[in-house]
């Protein structure tokens, strides 16, 4: 069999755990090939050794049949390795084609030498794989989905043949979402053989041919995805049945906690982001956001939370406005927030578990007495949640943030908050990055959380997550409120033409 690249019996070991005990993946050429495990199951960590970023204690790692010692990425890079990371390593006030010879051929890019033929090599790969990237377009004034288009490119001009994608659907759009996917396509019929990291099983059925599935550091098996359905591989990742359903009684709306007058709220660039925006979220409902992605929904929050200032109309909870509140004023005062971005909003990287925790109530008993903390309350109450929530990691309270998986840093702040028992909960993107067993844990949180009298506001691009949870939607486009939908009067197709603009009555039939 012609294998590309060959990884057996793949041993890696952090302080406290091990990532990955015994991991064996083939990938076949031509081929997508999914990677679904748990969060921390070991799937960056056995990525990071392929790429050259760690060196495997155990195990033996194979290109094309040879065995190969990967010291560095620019060994992997020679081997004609690529990986398209999470987060992007992009220089923004730099055009595309800079970016792609960043690195490669640094010294004729000083020299002013080569820009041009190297443009013509980056548009030329550009429409073989038919990915419409304009060479000369600046960093800073593409979208998201562009900008991975520009990571892709940069493997393909290093004549990369192995490529890995690392959760490459978290940040887009459901349309960018698709065109990713008819990307990939073009890339393993030109010849490329690709690793997809993902959670979703929606993706892995739409774009992979076999998939590999890791728990806790160990290789469970490998399938073929068409001839295994989405339940069976979800099993053979966590070990036990998940459900794909949230099961939820009719929710027992009480007296409004939150309630939006008229907001408007101006971005960044003072533009207005939110525009005379009203809605009110009672105790014991949820009320979902759904918009495309930069209609307002991140800028309607930040009002809400402190982070951006209100430029007029009024955000008041129970009872009392918030308007000109600081933001520990308005934490204080019953709200959550789990945030968007977890590494820049939520968490500090470089403090432990334990200190993460209590970022919002270190001032205060028990936690702290006369301005010294209390390093017996703070262990506790990091174990409660670590415990409550499945937050894994090497050395529990006292790891490093920055060491834990993406999964797992959520799972801690999903965690911090909740067991604030705040009057509302604002949940931005809550379930990004997780695996579905978490999912499943973390929709029947959020629910508890409504039936015990909480207001929910849930703001997520995955329309079967606002579907699933919400008992009214709220649609948002361009910053106006389009409408409010009761959920079991709605369905997605109207939600996206709503989301598109058009109101409930007007919207145009099939
Ligand atoms: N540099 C490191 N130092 C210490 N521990 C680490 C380090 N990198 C990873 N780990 C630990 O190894 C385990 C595996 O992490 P890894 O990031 O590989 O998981 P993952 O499957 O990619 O998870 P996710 O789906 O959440 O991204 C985790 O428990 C993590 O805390």
């Amino acid at each position: 069999m012609d294998y590309v690249v060959e990884m057996v019996g793949i041993r890696k070991e952090f302080p406290g755990i091990v990532a990955n005990d015994d991991i064996t993946i083939r990938l076949k050429k031509g081929e997508i090939h999914a990677l679904l495990g748990e969060n921390g199951a070991g799937k960056s960590t056995l990525m990071s050794i392929l790429f050259g970023m760690y060196q495997p204690d155990r195990g033996v790692i194979k290109v094309h049949g040879k065995e190969v010692r990967i010291t560095n990425p620019n060994v992997a890079n020679k081997l004609g390795i690529g990986m398209v990371h999470q987060h992007f390593k992009l220089v923004e006030p730099f055009t595309v084609t800079e970016n792609i010879i960043l690195g490669s051929e640094t010294r004729k890019f000083y020299f002013g030498l080569d820009v041009k033929s190297a443009a013509k090599r980056v548009e030329e790969l550009s429409k073989q794989y038919g990915l419409n990237v304009d060479p000369y377009a600046k960093i800073e004034d593409i979208s998201v989905g562009m900008q991975q288009r520009v990571e892709i490119l940069k493997m393909l001009y290093r004549d990369a043949e192995v490529l890995i994608f690392d959760e490459p659907t978290a940040v887009l759009t459901p349309q960018e979402i698709e065109d990713l996917q008819g990307i990939m396509r073009n890339l393993v019929n030109e010849g490329k053989s690709i690793i997809l990291i993902t959670h979703k099983l929606k993706e892995i059925k739409a774009v992979a041919n076999r998939c590999t599935v890791i728990r806790r550091g160990k290789t469970i098996g490998t399938v073929e995805v068409a001839d295994t359905s989405r339940e069976a591989m979800a099993e053979m990742m966590v070990g036990r049945s998940v459900s794909f359903k949230v099961d939820k009684q009719e929710g027992r709306p009480g007296n409004a906690v939150l309630e939006i007058q008229s907001l408007t709220v101006k971005n960044s660039k003072k533009v207005d982001a939110v525009k005379s925006f009203s809605l009110n979220l009672h105790a014991g409902e949820i009320v979902g956001i759904a918009g495309v992605d930069g209609n307002g929904q991140s800028e309607l929050v930040e009002a809400i939370t402190g982070l951006l200032p209100i430029e007029s109309g009024t955000v008041s909870l129970n009872g009392k406005a918030l308007n000109g509140l600081s933001v520990r004023q308005r934490n204080e005062s019953g709200i959550s927030h789990i945030p968007e971005d977890r590494q820049k909003r939520g968490l500090v990287l470089d403090y432990t578990i334990e200190e993460n925790l209590i970022l919002e109530v270190y001032n205060r008993p028990p936690y702290s007495k006369n301005g010294l903390l209390k390093p017996e309350a703070i262990r506790k109450h990091a174990e409660h949640i670590i415990q409550s929530f499945d937050v894994r990691s090497g050395t529990g309270g006292r790891s490093i943030v920055r060491s834990m998986s993406g999964g797992n840093q959520q799972k801690a702040i999903i965690g911090r908050e909740v067991e604030r028992d705040p009057d509302l909960l604002i949940a931005v993107q809550p379930t990004r990055g997780l695996d579905v067993g978490s999912i499943e844990y973390i929709h029947r949180r959020l629910i508890e959380q409504r039936d015990k009298g909480k207001a929910v506001l849930l703001i997520s691009l995955e329309l079967d997550e606002v579907l699933n949870l919400s008992d009214r939607i709220a649609v948002i486009n361009n910053g106006e409120l389009v409408g409010i939908v009761n959920t079991s009067e709605t369905n997605e197709r109207e939600l996206g033409l709503m989301m598109a603009g058009y109101q409930k009555e007007e919207a145009p039939h099939e």
